[in-house]
């Protein structure tokens, strides 16, 4: 488990206030953090990092502590297998993309940074400075040099606001593979509710400092009909089939009879209602 403790006086608008988090997360787990804008949410992810010192505070994980106030332990964030993505990408100005991830990397050799670049589609672009990127890309050069340094602890903030709604579904499909492939611990902060809603485990919810923690809502009932969204990825006309790909579990699913849906394009968001043993039915696109 991550457990994280922490107490710190904070001064929140509507005046001095403590931030009050106790959670206890599980590994590998995705966790929203959610919560109006000043409630905390970025200290908290920065009380994980090592960048904030609470007054009072523990963070474990595993085995490991980081920071135990009580007992003196403070783990530098260099000392923490943590690694963090912002709203701004923050990339290097100056280096290419593969140089970027090189930097985070143990060593320009590690193969993780070929392994990454390959898994979001970047190996094409590897060579181009950052501001010759898309915004989108900009976002996944900043996420795969985020597990360029093998964290534990994965730590979102707000890493995908800025983009449009087609690209933050897809980001998010990516986050969600990434998340699983490297069996990170992650957190990410949203104020798309819905969108975290899709794919995270678990959510603490931030109000002026204090935090409630709550388990996803159960999935429908599996012998009843349940609405899944999905992103399509593919289109085949000639073989009347549209690749979908499904938030809930990562899974792909394929949609015979598409005719109905000839208005359709790789991209768009879709709501299916699906079955128990079948693949899906009745596809209504929103
Ligand atoms: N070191 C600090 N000492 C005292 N108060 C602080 C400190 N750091 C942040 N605050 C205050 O704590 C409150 C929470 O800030 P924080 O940035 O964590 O909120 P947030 O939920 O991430 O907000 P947003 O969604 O707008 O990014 C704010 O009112 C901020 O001014």
């Amino acid at each position: 488990m991550l457990h994280l403790q922490a107490r710190m006086n904070l001064l929140f608008a509507s005046g001095p206030a403590p931030l009050e988090v106790a959670v206890s997360l599980k590994i590998g787990s995705l966790t929203g953090l959610c919560g109006p804008s000043g409630s905390g949410k970025t200290t908290l992810l920065r009380i994980l990092a090592g960048l904030t010192m609470p007054e009072k505070g523990i963070v474990r994980v595993g085995e490991r502590t980081w920071l135990d106030t009580e007992h003196r332990i403070n783990l530098a964030t260099q000392q923490r297998k943590v690694g963090m993505v912002f709203q701004d990408a923050a990339l290097f100005p100056n280096m290419s993309v593969r140089q970027n991830v090189e930097f985070a990397a143990e060593n320009r050799r590690d193969p993780i940074v070929d392994e990454l670049l390959e898994r979001v589609g970047l190996t094409n672009l590897a060579d181009r400075k950052p501001a010759t990127l898309s915004g989108g890309q900009r976002q996944r050069v900043a996420l795969i040099r985020a597990l360029a340094r093998r964290p534990q602890v994965l730590l979102l903030d707000e890493p995908f606001s800025a983009l449009d709604r087609e690209t933050r579904d897809q980001l998010l499909i990516e986050l969600l593979r990434l998340h699983r492939q490297f069996g990170t611990t992650t957190v990410l902060v949203s104020h798309h509710q819905e969108e975290i809603q899709r794919v995270a485990d678990q959510f603490i919810e931030l109000k002026e400092g204090k935090a409630s923690f709550r388990e996803k809502k159960s999935e429908p009932d599996s012998a009843s009909r349940q609405q899944v969204s999905g992103l399509i990825t593919g289109i085949d006309v000639k073989a009347n089939r549209v690749q979908v790909q499904i938030w809930l579990n990562d899974a792909t699913i394929t949609v015979n009879r598409p005719h109905k849906a000839l208005k359709w394009q790789v991209g768009d968001t879709i709501t299916l209602d699906v079955e128990p043993a079948t693949t899906a039915e009745n596809p209504t696109g929103d």
